[in-house]
């Protein structure tokens, strides 16, 4: 495969973006902006907006829009912007498409078609209709706990053919599925790892970077563990991952949904994003006790961690 894109940006770390609302649970101009502050600040190499973290499933045409608006108007040319455009009908995913194209976001990724279980000639077919839509390079997104459908290495070859298919954002457990994506793909694709409790065994598997739902709430130490990799120092990184995995298992642990639980560390540390729009369970008053704990792990191993590498 060969590929007129610049690949060099879709490397890294790369938080999923998450919904930003107000006190009324509405989408939060404002606090997207803040997001947005916070990950320049902190250095990532881009953001995913509108996925899974970004509650897209929750959130109607428009406010996926005014997402996808708010986050060109403050990151465009600061760092890559990915936008997930999936939606239910390919009609609304095109509008999507054509809106992040105006805003000129880098590049494009879909989840396949949700609810009715559909053939792969057309899944193959919905994500092709959102490649032609626009002249962005795309990236298939694998996810299949949530769709119920798995991307095949076969179909994948077959969607490579169309020279605007850069890789995969595969969120599925087995990192062989990583590598088999890498394979297929070869040198000149990109495979993003998912599941953030296995950055680390994604990237020596032929991961390039990871997009991921947890990174928000931790970012500097998927920063150095993305380094270390770089590094080869896969000691040091599979260590780090301990502490992460330590840390995600607790977030997914209390009585509210995990993204309630990194929004509240975000606002306790001073990022006020907001909460999570239903059906998403919020915090409970038990959690509370938990999130400081959460806090005081992720303290330990960011002074841990940012030491080290500094020594
Ligand atoms: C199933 C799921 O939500 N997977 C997450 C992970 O980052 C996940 O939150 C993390 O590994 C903790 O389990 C990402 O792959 C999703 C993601 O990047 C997105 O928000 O689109």
């Amino acid at each position: 495969m060969t590929t007129t894109f610049d690949l060099s940006k879709f490397k890294g770390i790369i938080p999923a973006f998450y919904a930003c609302y107000d006190e009324k649970g509405q989408i939060s101009q404002e606090r997207t902006y803040t997001l947005c502050d916070y990950y320049l600040q902190k250095q990532v190499h881009g953001v995913y907006v509108g996925g899974s973290s970004g509650e897209c499933i929750y959130h109607n045409l428009e406010e996926r829009k005014a997402v996808l608006t708010f986050v060109a108007d403050r990151l465009k040319g600061k760092m890559t912007l990915i936008a997930h455009v999936g939606a239910p009908s390919t009609r609304d995913s095109i509008l999507l498409a054509e809106h992040a194209a105006s805003l000129g976001y880098d590049a494009l990724s879909a989840i396949p078609p949700i609810y009715f279980t559909l053939p792969d000639h057309a899944v193959s077919r919905y994500w092709n209709d959102i490649i032609e839509a626009t002249s962005l390079p795309f990236l298939i997104y694998n996810i299949p706990q949530t769709t119920g459908y798995t991307l095949r290495t076969s179909l994948y070859k077959e969607l490579l053919k169309n020279k605007k298919v850069i890789g995969v954002k595969n969120s599925s457990m087995p990192t062989f599925d990583i590598e088999r994506f890498k394979r297929t793909g070869g040198q000149d694709s990109i495979v993003f790892n998912g599941p953030d409790e296995q950055f680390v065994a994604g990237r020596i598997m032929g991961a390039d970077g990871g997009i991921g739902g947890t990174y928000g709430a931790m970012p500097e130490l998927f920063l150095i563990a993305d380094q270390y990799i770089e590094q080869g120092k896969f000691r040091e990184a599979t260590q780090i991952q301990s502490e992460i995995n330590e840390i995600i298992t607790a977030l997914c642990s209390l009585d509210g949904s995990m993204y309630a639980g990194i929004k509240e560390v975000l606002r306790r540390r001073g990022v006020n994003i907001g909460g999570v729009r239903l059906p998403l369970a919020g915090i409970t008053v038990q959690d509370s006790t938990r999130i400081n704990e959460i806090i005081s792990l992720l303290q330990q191993a960011e002074s841990r961690f940012t030491s080290e590498r500094n020594n």
